[in-house]
């Protein structure tokens, strides 16, 4: 079992490059499954959930070229398989994503169920109503969604909440379905945005794109395009976070500024000096205890699930109380145990995380449990006194592309161990 062993105490500093987004280019993998043509992506992170995202093409028949500057072009003219199996689905819930194109594409999907996951029950069904109001005939039957459909029509669908996925699966079934759909109350994160304007190339014909209200009149094909995924803007937040801690200052490259607006002020209300350029982030928090911060996690604009867990190891670190609230997800505290083995202070009373502020923390062994736990416990070695020892690593590897080697250029003292 892989771990990694973090010395904390050092400063970081220097530069750091943002790989693509895992949450845009997963989508736009799947929905590479409605072209006609190949298409070629750049930007693609290597990540685990991408190679399980090839791997879950390649089963459906699509084939996958990957060439040495690793632009992955897959071409899904011939499918020969609507089914996406457990073993697939188990190890990423993203594969869900899969069901939209096969449907609109093929009138057929077959797609595991995806399990229980860490972070919140995380149910599907905003997408199986969206779907079935745009005439799928779906049955649950042996934990496999079975949907089937002639032809998908448009239809005026309002979601219950505010989901991402859902919004990507459905905006990827309309754009294929005849007539005009309505997709209200849709997630307006860059990840969906950057969905829609990469459909749009392919020929879709999408309004509202960055909205809440995306209209799609729907077309009778798609064609293959070259297309460069976003910068990941929570891979960029969470080396922020990892200057902010260790009280560095470091420029983060490849990034688009304006998708972090959220973050941004909150790391400016922690007392850090932030300057942005077109494409990258510098943050100083040289000489200076973080200033305590109130955090919700709300919907895109606002400040996302996926940076909480890096901002409650700012808190623990800050010179007084601070507190954040998880809204998205019922069950987001899976680190605070973990911070707890390494003496941190935190009560959690339901969706509130309250610290008091500490100005140390204690190297142990720890396990990550989720994607930006793992990321959080990095933090939390960065600035512990003596080595922490990160089991269950291959949660961060589904989401943070060579995360040691990037660390270790940062100047931070951190290996991966292979027992
Ligand atoms: C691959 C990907 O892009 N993952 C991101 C995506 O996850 P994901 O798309 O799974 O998260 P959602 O936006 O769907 O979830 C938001 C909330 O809606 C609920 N819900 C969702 C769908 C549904 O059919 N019914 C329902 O009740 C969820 O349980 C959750 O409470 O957005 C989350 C919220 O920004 C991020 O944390 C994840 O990193
Ligand atoms: C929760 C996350 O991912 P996923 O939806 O793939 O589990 C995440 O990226 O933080």
């Amino acid at each position: 079992m892989e771990r990694l062993v973090i010395t904390g105490g050092a400063k970081l500093s220097g530069e750091v490059e943002v790989s693509g987004s895992k949450n845009a280019a997963l989508p736009i993998l799947m929905g590479c499954v409605l072209a006609k043509s190949p298409v070629t992506l750049s930007n693609i992170p290597h990540l685990k959930d991408v190679t399980t995202s090839l791997q879950l093409l390649a089963t459906l028949g699509a084939q996958i070229m990957i060439d040495e500057r690793m632009n992955i072009t897959v071409d899904a003219s011939e499918l020969k398989d609507f089914t996406a199996p457990f073993a697939l689905v188990k190890s990423m819930r993203a594969s869900i994503l899969v069901m939209g194109p096969l449907l609109a594409r093929f009138g057929e999907a077959h797609v595991a169920l995806p399990g229980g996951c860490a972070i919140g029950s995380r149910p599907v069904d905003i997408h199986i109503k969206g779907m079935e109001a745009m005439g799928a005939d779906i049955r649950i039957e042996d934990g496999f969604i079975h949907a089937k459909a002639k032809r998908l029509q448009g239809a005026d669908i309002l979601m219950d909440k505010v989901t991402v996925t859902g919004t990507e699966n459905l905006l990827m079934a309309a754009v294929l379905a005849e007539g005009v759909t309505h997709l209200r109350n849709a997630a307006c994160e860059p990840e969906v945005t950057d969905l829609a304007i990469f459909l749009t190339k392919m020929g879709a014909k999408i309004t509202g794109i960055g909205t809440d209200h995306l209209v799609i009149k729907g077309v009778d094909e798609l064609n293959g395009v070259d297309y460069r995924v976003i910068p990941d803007r929570i891979e960029a937040g969470t080396y922020l976070a990892a200057a902010a801690v260790t009280g560095s200052t470091i420029t983060v490259s490849n990034v688009e500024p304006v998708h972090l607006k959220a973050v941004l002020a909150k790391f400016i209300e922690a007392g850090c000096d932030i300057s942005t350029s077109e494409r990258s982030i510098k943050i100083d928090c040289r000489d200076r205890q973080l200033n305590p911060v109130n955090v919700e996690t709300q919907p895109y604009p606002g400040f996302p699930t996926d940076m909480q867990a890096q901002f409650l190891v700012m808190n623990l670190l800050a010179s007084g109380p601070g507190a954040i609230r998880e809204t998205i997800f019922e069950n987001r505290f899976m680190h605070v145990s973990e911070l707890t083995k390494m003496g941190a202070h935190i009560k959690v009373e339901g969706n509130l995380a309250v610290t008091p502020g500490q100005d140390r923390l204690s190297g142990v062994t720890v396990k990550a449990t989720d994607l930006r736990a793992s990321a959080c416990l990095i933090l939390a070695a960065l600035v512990a006194e003596g080595e922490t020892f990160v089991e269950q690593i291959y949660h961060i590897d589904r989401g943070y592309e060579l995360i040691e080697e990037k660390f270790h250029r940062l100047g931070a003292n951190i290996q991966r161990l292979s027992h």
